[in-house]
């Protein structure tokens, strides 16, 4: 079933008044208003555009009482391990989750930075893909334990959860393509994480395993709802009431990942090649293409119709549209 949309798109408020001064510039004829009126119909479309793109940001905001920035000051008291980001020329980036000692569980300051990567992410200009790993040969195992047993009220469990919501759901909205690198074990909020990609890979010994059964929990993250829209209800209820181990060739097989690696030592190698045959192009054209995407499967139909003519007006005229048309490129 299609997940109710997030975001409604309307005109802003604080848009009214520009959009009453167009009105006005529409009905003079001076070449200065036409120009003021063509500067500031472009100006709009750019806040709209911009407007659309901070509305789809986060789930939780303070109107739903969440502060973050008391989150942070509480996730912060659970040090341990960091978030790692590395930018490089071809636009993949590559983010890792580095605790090892304890299987690259999130400790709270790693909640955090996490959330400060993914903000990182979405100011970079140049970047078309990015790859989520951990450090030493596995991938993450959850939230970290001790930092868990402290926070073990309802009402801080759900602020936590919020938390991971905003921070998983902006990382899937990035104008990037993403894949989790998955080697190892990928555990309880692990696996969750992965569903946050747009791709999943796995090593031929690795798992995937939603383990919160066995926690007395359910996923929090909103890894289930994404389950859900990668294999479907059946499936998801099956992984999750079961908190089976899914190995590589099940999870191919159920479409959980898009393919298995080779068992060479060279993983990241492997995953850099495997995603760069979907970012080679010019920036703005891939970060165009995965907000359709975004929008499509987020929205309902009518609003993602408005939402891609939007980001098509992005593209269309744009220095790369213009290059292929002179070229007369053809497609055999
Ligand atoms: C919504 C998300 C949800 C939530 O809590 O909110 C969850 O994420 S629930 C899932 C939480 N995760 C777990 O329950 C994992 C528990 N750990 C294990 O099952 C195992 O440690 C395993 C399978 C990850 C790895 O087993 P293996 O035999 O390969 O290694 P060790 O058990 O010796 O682990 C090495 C070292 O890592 C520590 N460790 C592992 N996972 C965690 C964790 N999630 N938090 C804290 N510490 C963790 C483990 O205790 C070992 O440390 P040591 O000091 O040597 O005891």
């Amino acid at each position: 079933m299609k997940q109710r949309p997030v975001l409604y798109i309307c005109r802003p408020r604080t848009l009214e008044r520009p959009y009453k001064a167009l009105e006005h510039l529409n009905g003079a004829h001076s070449l200065r208003s036409d120009m003021a009126a063509c500067t500031l119909r472009r100006f709009l479309k750019f806040s709209r555009i911009t407007q659309m793109q901070h509305r789809t940001i986060s789930v939780y905001t303070e109107t739903h009482g969440f502060h973050e920035d008391a989150l942070k000051k509480k996730l912060s008291q659970f040090s341990g391990g960091s978030v790692d980001l590395s930018l490089d020329d071809s636009g993949i980036g590559v983010l890792t989750l580095n605790n090892p000692s304890r299987m690259n569980a999130f400790t709270g300051t790693m909640m955090v930075e996490l959330l400060d990567r993914v903000k990182e992410l979405e100011d970079w200009k140049d970047g078309k893909g990015l790859i989520v790993r951990g450090a030493g040969n596995t991938f993450c195992s959850g939230s970290d334990l001790k930092a868990v047993k402290a926070i073990s009220s309802s009402h801080e469990g759900m602020k936590m959860c919020m938390y991971m919501q905003n921070t998983l759901t902006r990382l899937s909205r990035l104008p990037l393509i993403s894949v989790a690198l998955v080697q190892g074990k990928a555990l309880g909020g692990g696996a969750e994480l992965s569903t946050a990609c747009d791709f999943r890979l796995m090593t031929p010994e690795s798992e995937i395993r939603f383990v919160h059964k066995h926690m007395g929990l359910v996923p929090g993250w909103g890894g289930a709802a994404r389950l859900v829209h990668i294999i479907g209800g059946r499936c998801s209820l099956q992984l999750l009431s079961s908190a089976h181990k899914v190995n590589p060739e099940q999870a191919l097989g159920m479409g959980l990942i898009d393919a298995i690696l080779s068992s060479g030592d060279r993983p990241l190698d492997e995953t850099h090649k495997w995603l760069s045959q979907f970012t080679e192009g010019p920036v703005e054209v891939i970060q165009a293409i995965k907000k359709v995407v975004v929008s499509g499967r987020e929205q309902q139909l009518e609003a993602a119709l408005r939402t891609e003519k939007d980001i098509f007006g992005t593209v269309w005229g744009g220095p790369s549209n213009l290059q292929a048309l002179s070229q007369g490129t053809k497609h055999k």
